[in-house]
């Protein structure tokens, strides 16, 4: 029993000192540890807020980016925190109505109000860029767009955001854009990886940008942007297709079909059994077309649907120029493209259509995706409308739209079979919408620097590991010396 007690009060660790101060330590560990974590995280949940708009040519969309405040020196990484689409159409549409444009964002408008918080309005920027709808209408009719777009600006500048300008996008920003928001999401900038191209299919216009290691903008500068971000050089190839967005090229398929005026046509790309009553002014009343205007007999035709994914396919392509290139290699219409390269990232339309048609995995090789979608096309219309509860005027389009998309892809920009699979349909990258409103405000709020910001060589959770693991191990040294030291502290003078 006296042996135990005495082993007891040689051992430091029953010591009441001892305990107390293993206490202290524990607990200044502790603090220490949780005032780095809330030190860190009460910076990292302010946000700083952008708005942009894309007016486009079938409906306008407003996007709300966030970013943490503190970072906003390049490294804070910009996501999408709220989409709202404007109801009706494009702000083009409105030519007669100019304030009509300028009324139909009010609701998208007051739900950004509502999603930002209201201290930070002011200094939230707001952007409106319009591109292949307005870009039409400016050719039509230069005074009416710049009606739309005073109506517009009316609008913006009632809210209480930072407006910074409604404009006109020219189609190579659209594409060059929306290649920077595809390879800045995938975090492929940062790293200088090879980067990923970017395939945009609108309503009016359609666009494609890559990095081609045999382009350096020598041939076709027009083609060409040069960027540099993060310390790395970039010269993209960039060219967007006016009157190619799968609407117009509708329209340039039906002009091709109706050119002789007949009053009845049986269209290939519709179904079997599709039966419309179509009027020439509508379908001829867009400059892409309005030129070929045929001597009209009638006012009317009836347009048929013949659902044969070949004969399509050969309508579409009669709507590409493939005899003139003065360049070394063309693409389509005379226009100059380098060889393909890399990955590529479909996306707006592209990936509306394939995603309803059930084609978007492009490991399928592309003959089963022709088979399929000719099969699709060969459906009746009766059965079609049976099978899906879509507005018509949608559901009889997609025979037509995923031959459009496969016969650009592969006539168009020179696809092959084999490198189809380097195309992949998408709609959002880390819940950001793919397209040119992020890559468009990242540039103008100027989020992507020229040369890497300088970083901190360990990241945020690294850093509070190892001041934890070093304020253990110091402490346990600490207590270890004190513990080897202890005899010479505690020796009670021995009674010999
Ligand atoms: N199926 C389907 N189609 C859509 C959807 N949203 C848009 N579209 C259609 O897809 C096409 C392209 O849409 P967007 O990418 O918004 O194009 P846009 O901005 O209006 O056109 P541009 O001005 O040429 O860029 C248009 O024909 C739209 O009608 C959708 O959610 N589902």
């Amino acid at each position: 029993m006296s042996t135990q007690r005495e082993m007891k009060e040689r051992n430091p660790w029953h010591r009441p000192v001892t305990i107390i101060i293993t206490v202290i330590g524990v607990i200044a560990i502790v603090t220490l540890v949780t005032v780095l974590v809330i030190q860190n995280r009460t910076i990292a949940q302010k946000y700083k807020y952008g708005i942009v708009l894309d007016a486009g040519s079938s409906h306008t969309s407003l996007y709300i980016y966030q970013w943490p405040a503190e970072k906003d020196n390049n490294t804070g990484r910009v996501e999408q925190k709220h989409h709202c689409q404007v109801a009706g159409k494009g702000i083009s549409s409105y030519t007669a109505t100019p304030y009509k444009a300028g009324e139909s964002l009010i609701s998208c408008l007051k739900e950004a109000k509502e999603n930002i918080p209201q201290k930070m309005h002011p200094e939230t920027p707001l952007y409106l860029g319009a591109t292949a709808g307005m870009r039409l209408l400016k050719l039509e009719n230069s005074s009416a767009s710049d009606e739309v777009f005073k109506a517009v600006e009316k609008t913006l500048r009632g809210f209480p955001f930072s407006y910074q300008g409604a404009r006109l996008l020219a189609g190579q920003e659209e594409g060059a854009f929306g290649w920077v928001t595809v390879n800045y999401l995938d975090d492929r900038l940062t790293q200088g990886l090879e980067t990923t191209g970017a395939l945009d299919l609108g309503g009016a216009s359609t666009q494609i940008s890559f990095v081609s290691d045999e382009y350096n903008g020598s041939e076709s500068p027009d083609n060409a942007v040069s960027f540099r971000l993060y310390g790395y050089d970039y010269t993209l190839y960039t060219h967007s297709f006016l009157c190619y967005g799968k609407d117009q090229a509708l329209r340039l398929a039906l002009a091709h079909q109706t050119k002789s005026g007949p009053t009845a046509i049986t269209d290939p790309c519709f179904h079997n059994g599709y039966n419309e009553t179509r009027h020439y002014a509508a379908v001829y009343d867009s400059p892409c077309v309005s030129d070929q205007k045929p001597q009209i007999v009638s006012e009317t035709f009836i347009h048929l649907g013949g659902g044969n994914f070949t004969q399509c396919q050969e309508v579409i392509k009669s709507i590409f120029n493939f005899t003139s290139c003065r360049y070394s290699r063309c693409s389509f219409n005379g226009i100059f493209q380098p060889p393909l390269q890399g990955q590529f990232g479909a996306f707006s339309a592209y990936f509306f259509v394939m995603n309803f048609l059930n084609l978007t995995d492009t490991s399928v090789p592309l003959k089963t995706v022709m088979q399929k979608l000719s099969d699709y096309c060969a459906t009746p219309w009766t059965q079609i409308k049976k099978e899906h509860d879509i507005p018509l005027k949608y559901l009889a389009e997609y025979c037509f739209s995923g031959t459009y998309i496969l016969t650009l892809m592969m006539e168009g920009y020179n696809f092959t079979s084999e490198t189809y699979s380097s195309i992949k349909y998408i709609q959002k990258i880390k819940n950001s919408d793919a397209g040119w409103t992020l890559g468009y405000m990242l540039n103008l709020t100027n989020m992507i620097p020229a040369e890497a910001p300088d970083s901190p060589p360990l990241t945020y959770t690294s850093y509070v590991s190892v001041v934890t693991v070093m304020a253990i191990l110091l402490f346990v040294i600490f207590i270890l010396i004190l513990y080897s030291l202890w005899p010479k502290f505690n020796t009670e003078p021995k009674i010999i």
